[in-house]
């Protein structure tokens, strides 16, 4: 049994105690506007036809201000105490995050690599009451992401790392184009920067049978005229089909980081991480991404 925690007047933002009991939907969800716990409300029901014309039309959609101020102020603190535990890395990429292959042509994507420098919160450190442990772990978001993307059965993903971590950047950071591994991402933004750190992204480059190499090749060669900006605010939560869209984050600019959430989906509930990429990104490849390499479920690049 889980018990709601009663928000007051007294301790809303700046609320600087950890909640010792596991936050339920009410605590983190803005279920006055977005009722997604009601499947017969016709506010869900149009908010599930927005975000699908959205993701239909681009790849993306923003949900502003669904995550109440009190949670996103949560999970900015949990952040700041995991300050310590966060494994950064600096790599350099290309965009699909594999490691170059002399016999390619000079000129092909795969061989055009930029720098990466970020940190994560790993999955496996959320704490025992975590908000993002919690929205991850709510059946009812699960369902009203499943509708949102028009995807059923969708499941969390089985990466134990990579699954549902914080993205933290500093100033400089900047995290290169690429293509994720994963299908389906849910971006909660925690801490918005001063400056810099923009989502932008490039709708549909590629599909499960083309990888257009020419298209991914004019992003990376500076032509901008597919590129889309997104225009995150802590609280908003984005949806995102990273598999198929290239994109990045510009380079932080100014002394507030950047504290993303990622809660990540798949249709696929037993697919992980490459343990090259577990490596790269959250600082170890387990057994489990070893044991499941050899089934991917497509033939792209990564
Ligand atoms: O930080 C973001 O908004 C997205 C990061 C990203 O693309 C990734 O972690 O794969
Ligand atoms: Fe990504």
């Amino acid at each position: 049994m889980t018990e709601a925690i009663n928000f007051t007047e007294q301790n809303a933002v700046p609320f600087d105690v950890a909640p010792s009991v596991i936050p339920a939907l009410a605590d983190f969800v803005d279920l006055d506007n977005y009722p997604i716990d009601d499947t017969a409300s016709s506010t869900r029901q149009a908010l599930i036809e927005q975000c699908r014309k959205e993701l239909d039309a681009v790849g993306c959609c923003r949900i502003p201000n669904i995550i109440r101020p009190e949670s996103i102020e949560r999970m900015r603190q949990e952040v700041e105490r995991q300050r310590a535990n966060i494994y950064w890395s600096e790599d350099s990429h290309n965009p699909y995050m594999t490691k170059e292959d002399v016999s390619l042509p000079k000129e092909h994507p795969a061989r055009s690599f930029q720098k990466r420098s970020s940190g994560f919160v790993n999955s496996d450190i959320l704490e025992e009451f975590s908000d993002l442990r919690a929205i991850y772990n709510n059946d009812v978001m699960l369902q009203f992401i499943s509708d949102c993307l028009g995807v059923a059965p969708l499941y969390r993903w089985a990466d134990p790392l990579g699954s549902n971590p914080y993205s933290v950047m500093d100033e400089g950071n900047y995290f290169p184009w690429h293509f994720d591994g994963n299908e389906f991402t849910v971006s909660i933004l925690v801490q918005e920067p001063e400056k810099g750190g923009e989502f932008q992204y490039c709708p549909d480059l590629r599909t499960s049978e083309n990888e257009n190499l020419e298209a991914v090749a004019d992003v990376l060669n500076g032509d901008h005229s597919k590129v889309h900006s997104l225009e995150l605010r802590p609280g908003d939560m984005q949806i995102f089909k990273g598999r198929f869209s290239m994109h990045r984050v510009t380079p932080v600019e100014g002394k507030r980081s950047r504290y993303i959430a990622l809660p990540t989906y798949m249709r696929d509930p037993n697919t992980v991480n490459r343990p090259e990429h577990a490596r790269q990104f959250y600082g170890r490849a387990l057994p489990i991404h070893y044991e499941r390499e050899a089934n991917r479920p497509d033939t792209l690049l990564d």
